[in-house]
């Protein structure tokens, strides 16, 4: 892992991509660093993507998670499926989206709340049996919603929301295909597996060197419209690796459902106007849920 001490020289390579798309450098946020509110900006309005480091999580905590998560995703297929279909919230197994999206992944998505977890949907987490993933679950969850809150209070002081939150476990051998996220942001810890890659504004695909002792920081839709486009959502991807299998845990840090999805007005400079129409979260859950994984879906809300 090559860590580069000064985000300056990262954030210029990175303008000038050599055209070798393994060659990748991303921008890294030191969170004990002063000025790492200034580095993350930056980072927002370049990429919509940056990497954390010095957070303060412990390996630990995301360690305990991988290990009860690639326990749970290797059982028997009958005894995974007894906690879904996921439909909202639970175990799933279907191709991306509803519409003919490739990409196979397995994944449990759960609702969270304020001050826990809900996995009412997933019963072998209510026995007795689980409680070493219950606790891996809850402490990992703890630790990641302060990381979430604090990196959203650096990006934009009163940008500190009370989002509707989810979290989801992925485990997948063959990739997931480009999109953008809709929520505000999304905290990735993967393990060590290869094949994450971020779009440059310029179009072309730079892969991301895992990282499993830190965060991945993604802008979503939501930011996008939220800081009237000064930062952008990521596009990404995952290539599939072929022989092992990528597990992840994001947590997606979005606005409430009825909510309506607007420039701040602290962001706002004097006269500036919407780039985008006014709508809700959840108008643009239901429009999101008729496109394809790759469609730039916030172009229906665009003036
Ligand atoms: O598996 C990953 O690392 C990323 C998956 C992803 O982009 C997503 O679930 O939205
Ligand atoms: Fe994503």
């Amino acid at each position: 892992m090559v860590v580069l001490a000064n985000q300056v020289d990262q954030i210029s390579l990175l303008r000038a991509p050599k055209p070798d798309a393994n060659f990748s450098c991303i921008p890294v946020i030191n969170l004990a660093e002063a000025g790492s509110a200034d580095a993350m900006v930056k980072a927002c309005r370049e990429f919509g993507f940056f990497k954390v480091t010095n957070h303060g999580i412990p390996i630990d905590i995301m360690a305990k998670l991988e290990e009860e998560a690639v326990k749970f995703f290797s059982l028997p297929q009958v005894e995974k499926e007894k906690s879904g279909p996921s439909n909202p919230f639970g175990y799933g197994n279907k191709r991306i989206g509803p519409n003919g999206d490739v990409g196979w992944v397995e994944y449990l998505l759960f609702a969270v709340t304020s001050k826990s977890f809900s996995y009412t949907a997933m019963p072998f987490l209510q026995e007795p049996s689980a409680s070493s993933f219950r606790s891996a679950l809850n402490e990992y969850m703890s630790a990641v919603r302060k990381l979430a809150s604090e990196v959203l209070e650096l990006m934009a002081e009163g940008l500190k929301i009370e989002p509707r939150n989810v979290f989801r476990l992925n485990y997948s051998l063959t990739g997931f295909g480009e999109h953008t996220d809709p929520q505000i942001i999304s905290v990735l810890r993967s393990n060590n597996t290869q094949g994450l890659e971020i779009a440059l504004r310029d179009g072309s695909w730079v892969s991301v060197p895992s990282d499993q002792e830190s965060f991945f920081i993604n802008i979503g839709d939501s930011l996008q419209v939220m800081t009237n486009g000064r930062f952008k959502s990521v596009r990404h991807r995952v290539l599939a690796n072929g022989s092992k299998s990528r597990v992840s845990m994001i947590y997606f840090g979005g606005p409430p459902q009825t909510e309506r999805i607007a420039p701040l007005p602290q962001l706002m400079g004097e006269g500036e106007q919407s780039l985008y129409r006014e709508f809700t979260w959840e108008e643009y859950k239901k429009a999101a849920y008729k496109s394809r994984l790759a469609d730039y879906r916030l172009g229906q809300f665009e003036k």
